[in-house]
């Protein structure tokens, strides 16, 4: 019996409205017998009312603003002789959309072995065959139109092709073929090493969301389907082992509703700690914070995966600046292989960041950005500080966990010091500088009139003389050790990676999916907790490993797949019976 009234019932709880929920919620309702409750913590936004910071193509000031992501949440990057650094802000998103009303755009897929790699980890059926349908049911690809892209799925995508690239885009992409990188026109549709035209989640210049390309007028008018926004769940409830309903927080008071089916979606962050509040995790961290075990899962929380990045900046010549054919400040992008511990092909990205900023002085500094697509540290966590669901949890990134990392970063940086030194390059960037993502520069970055004020004197004196600027970039815009200084020194420059390397915002893997042989993995192939009934947990924390990509498109690919599988096996009156996903 429901614990609520009949009208507090739903087929299906959706318990965080992201990337994945936004999408489970579209596509199970379209199932008029389905009654769906998409609950979000964040606000609503719907095609008639996306502030203009989220549908911009420059990203930096949604993904910054507190009123968009869970502005408590910090994480610790690396651990130093085993011990976690001071922890800093970790932008997760906290709005109807979730990542994708907030991200950076990039719309990418990864490489086919990063998704055979997942079966070989242990989640049955997951491998880039029985994949791929789904990648292209989720999108409109504006470019290309051939098998391997969808041609009326929600979410349009493009590429901003090198004719229309800025000067600084253009001599990062010379200074690429001058070191033997082909071009490869489709980033979704060739895997081979080589540079690229960045494919984005973007039309008519503004940013394309889950909340806004799934959730659209017809959808959210479905009377079948429930939003809520603004509304936190702060415990899963159970009857024994199975999952009957949820805690939601309205006006900070508890509120029961019972599901027949409950998904948690809320993020690599997110989910893990709504489990381990319910009383689902490992058994000794649930029982220090006398929290009354469910099941007893070592792996929720565990696994955490990033992709540890590192770059090097400079300052653009005017003329070489971001040019207005758009505001997205990244147009080219290389994958390369490191061959470096066994890594597989394609395991580094390097991206041509034309603008690092809104201000005036983000508009003069341009990156180049190495991140390690596959890599190998799988060992930061997601813990609860308290079983108070107003506490955010703890979050160690662990970074650099396998040494192996460490090295393709060394071998990145000196890749991106050839680049910064080829003659393109030199033509258009001065005074290049290690940089790193600081709470200084985090601060600068904040949208604020007095954040604007410095920066625009600052730029002013930046474009003056040469002297002045060099000496300004030295002391005022980068203020670390120098590139030289990094170049000649192998222990300052693994010194510099260690405390300068940060995460891209891609944690995953935190529940992941495998087999029953992996005491670590939290869900099965059809994203079922395990150990319990009536649960699943549908979004990037189910990923075996994280792939070589942005993680957004392969978040809505698993809500889409493991749709798919739910509505596929209804029976008439909207009984569920899972079948194994087999490969299509
Ligand atoms: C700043 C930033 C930049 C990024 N850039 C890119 C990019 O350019 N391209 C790309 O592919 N990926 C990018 N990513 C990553 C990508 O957006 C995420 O991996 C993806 O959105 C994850 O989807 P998800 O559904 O797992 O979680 P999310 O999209 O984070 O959704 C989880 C949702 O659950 C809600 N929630 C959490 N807990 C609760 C609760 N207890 N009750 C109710 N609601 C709850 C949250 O508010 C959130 O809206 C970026 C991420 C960030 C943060």
């Amino acid at each position: 019996m429901p614990a609520t009234s009949p009208s507090e019932h739903f087929d299906y709880i959706i318990v965080g409205g992201g990337s994945a929920g936004c999408v489970l919620a579209s596509r199970l309702s379209a199932k008029a017998a389905n009654r769906v409750l998409l609950c979000e913590a964040g606000a609503d936004i719907s095609l008639d009312n996306v502030p203009p910071a989220i549908l911009d193509s420059y990203p930096g000031t949604a993904y910054l603003n507190p009123d968009y992501i869970w502005p408590e949440l910090q994480a610790t990057t690396v651990r130093i002789n085993g011990v976690a650094g001071r922890a800093r802000k970790y932008e997760q998103a906290r709005i109807l959309g979730g990542g994708s009303s907030i991200n950076g755009q990039f719309f990418n897929r990864g490489a086919p072995s990063d998704y055979d790699a997942w079966e070989a980890h242990g989640a049955r059926g997951w491998n880039w065959q029985s994949v791929l349908p789904f990648f292209k049911r989720m999108e409109t690809d504006i470019d290309f139109h051939d098998a391997l892209h969808g041609t009326n799925g929600p979410i349009r995508v493009r590429r901003i092709f090198p004719e229309q690239w800025s000067g600084h885009a253009r001599a990062v992409a010379a200074a690429l073929e001058a070191q033997g990188y082909d071009y490869l026109p489709d980033q979704n549709g060739e895997f081979r090493d080589g540079y690229f035209p960045i494919a984005i989640s973007n039309f008519n210049e503004q940013r394309v969301s889950v909340a806004t390309a799934y959730l659209d007028a017809a959808t959210r008018s479905r009377p079948n389907l429930t939003i809520r926004t603004g509304t936190e769940v702060s415990s899963l409830i159970f009857d024994g082992t199975r999952c009957t309903g949820v805690v939601i927080q309205e006006n900070d008071k508890g509120k029961r509703v019972s599901g027949g089916e409950i998904i948690v979606s809320s993020g690599a962050i997110g989910s893990p700690a709504l489990l381990l509040r319910s009383g689902i995790g490992p058994v000794t961290h649930l029982r220090d914070l006398g929290i009354d075990i469910v099941a007893g899962l070592p792996g929720v929380g565990q696994n955490l995966m990033e992709h540890p990045s590192i770059a090097l900046a400079s300052f653009i010549d005017d003329g070489a600046r971001i040019n207005d054919v758009t505001r997205h400040h990244i147009r080219v992008g290389a994958r390369y292989s490191s061959k470096i511990g066994g890594a597989p092909q394609g395991d580094m990205l390097i991206l041509g960041v034309t603008k690092t900023s809104w201000h005036a002085v983000g508009r003069r500094i341009g990156t180049l950005l190495n991140y390690v697509n596959n890599p190998f540290s799988k060992r930061g966590e997601v813990t609860l500080q308290s079983r108070d669901w107003r506490v955010r949890p703890n979050v160690a990134l662990n970074l650099l966990d396998d040494e192996r990392d460490l090295d393709r970063l060394v071998d990145g940086f000196q890749r991106m010091a050839l680049l910064q030194a080829s003659a393109s390059m030199q033509a258009v960037t001065k005074d290049p500088f290690p940089a790193s993502y600081s709470e200084k520069v985090r601060q600068v970055a904040m949208l604020s009139a007095k954040n604007k004020f410095i920066t625009d004197v600052l730029a002013k004196l930046l474009d003056g003389p040469a002297p002045l600027r060099s000496f300004l970039m030295g002391r005022v815009v980068a203020g670390g050790p120098t590139l030289g200084e990094l170049l000649g020194d192998d222990i300052a420059l693994r010194a510099f990676i260690r405390s300068a390397c940060v995460g891209v915002w891609h944690a995953s893997c935190t529940c992941r999916m495998g087999g029953a042989d992996d005491p670590l993995a939290v869900t099965d192939e059809l994203a079922r907790v395990r150990g319990v009934q009536g649960l699943r947990v549908v979004d990037a924390s189910i990923f075996p490993v994280v792939p070589g990509a942005n993680t957004n498109a392969p978040t809505i690919m698993v809500a889409e797949r493991i749709a798919d599988g739910l509505l596929s096996t209804q029976q008439d009156g909207g009984a569920i019976a899972d079948r194994t996903i087999s490969p299509v």
